[in-house]
């Protein structure tokens, strides 16, 4: 039964700017989130992020005085059981993951096993990683260099935020033998930055060119299943939704969504169990699954990498995330050779240093 809950509002800066088509941000806001019930605290990591389709600031904050509120004297598994039964297109997915986070972690750790294991029992212990970049044309090329040499084989960049032509020339110059190793692929994130026929005009270009493109992540402006599917039929490398998964498509069958790959952000689609039903239907049609952050806390990363382990896609997961922050609520997963290796403790993983 749960005998006090929590949380409390925390700032993190980053060590540099993040970019994207829809935006930046220099610092991280959000609340760690806290139960308690038998000796073991649960933890989870309220980050709102709207451009990556959760709810704004404000609106997390009054929804987590909600769902805290009444907490006490509750049954976790009872509570649990009835946040996955709420509508699943709610409003709020960032505090529901925050909550959901918590009482996993607490579950979890009263049966003596990892998150991961509590969410499947055949989930894995070691995840592949993308490095994230930054921004194309303000990544400089001994980035690259330094990521390869760190053991990353996906690079991700993120594009549409120049005009495409001299995007292009830009990763021309990126991906030239010289500067990038035989078996790494750039994984490019355009954030809805083009249209159709600017996105149509690209992709046949690295094509044609035979950049090592590994994937191209929400392409299109104005997405839809039939301009996707056109898209797709262009490219050899998977194109991937991502924001517009809980927002514009949140209704849609994965198989009719006319690309190859979803990009998973578990606090945008408010929840673990949510986020695990999403990927399994996706695998179940052969479309491919990525586990992202929200380059939110460790509080929330840990949890978002044991989820990542239970749906146990073989492809590079966007989890590289931690080094971004200048600091942090405890410590973080770190990839280690292109690969993040989970530890066996029971729970997420999370400890707070600074409660
Ligand atoms: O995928 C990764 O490697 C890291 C996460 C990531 O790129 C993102 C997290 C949050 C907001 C976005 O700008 C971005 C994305 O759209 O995928
Ligand atoms: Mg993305």
């Amino acid at each position: 039964m749960i005998e006090r809950a929590g949380f409390r509002p925390y700032d993190l800066p980053l060590r540099q700017a993040w970019g994207s088509a829809r935006g930046g941000f220099a610092r991280r806001r959000g609340w760690l989130v806290w139960v308690e019930a038998d000796g073991l605290t649960g933890y989870g990591d309220c980050a709102p992020l709207p451009a990556a389709g959760t709810e704004a600031q404000e609106a997390a904050g009054a929804a987590l005085e909600r769902l805290f509120s009444g907490l006490r004297g509750q049954e976790i598994e009872i509570r649990l059981s009835a946040l996955d039964a709420e509508n699943a297109t709610d409003a709020h997915p960032a505090a529901r993951f925050a909550l959901d986070c918590a009482l996993a972690d607490l579950a979890s750790q009263r049966l003596n096993l990892s998150m991961r294991r509590w969410l499947a029992p055949e989930a894995v212990d070691r995840l592949a990683v993308n490095a994230m970049l930054g921004t194309l044309g303000t990544v400089p090329g001994k980035a690259l260099a330094a990521s390869q040499a760190q053991g990353f084989r996906v690079l991700k960049l993120k594009v549409g935020v120049d005009t495409p032509m001299s995007e292009l020339e830009s990763l021309v110059e990126l991906a030239r033998p010289s500067s990038t190793d035989t078996d790494v692929r750039l994984r490019l994130d355009a954030n809805g930055a083009w249209s159709f026929d600017q996105a149509r005009w690209l992709i046949e270009r690295l094509v044609k060119l035979r950049l090592p493109i590994e994937s191209i992540e929400e392409p299109l402006a104005e997405p839809t299943p039939e301009r996707l599917d056109e898209l797709q039929a262009l490219a050899p490398f998977p194109l991937a939704l991502d924001e517009s998964l809980p927002t514009r498509f949140a209704a849609v069958d994965p198989s009719q969504l006319g690309v190859r790959r979803l990009v998973l952000k578990p606090a945008a689609l408010g929840g673990l169990h949510r986020t695990l039903a999403l990927a399994r239907r996706a695998q179940d049609a052969s479309i491919e699954v990525v586990v992202t952050s929200l380059v939110e806390s460790a509080a929330g990363l840990w949890p978002t990498a044991q989820l990542a382990a239970a749906i146990a896609s073989p492809i590079a997961q966007g989890l590289a995330t931690a080094d971004w922050l200048a600091a942090d609520l405890g410590q973080a997963p770190r990839p280690c050779a292109g690969r993040i290796d989970l530890p066996d403790r029971p729970g997420s993983g999370f400890m707070p240093t600074h409660v």
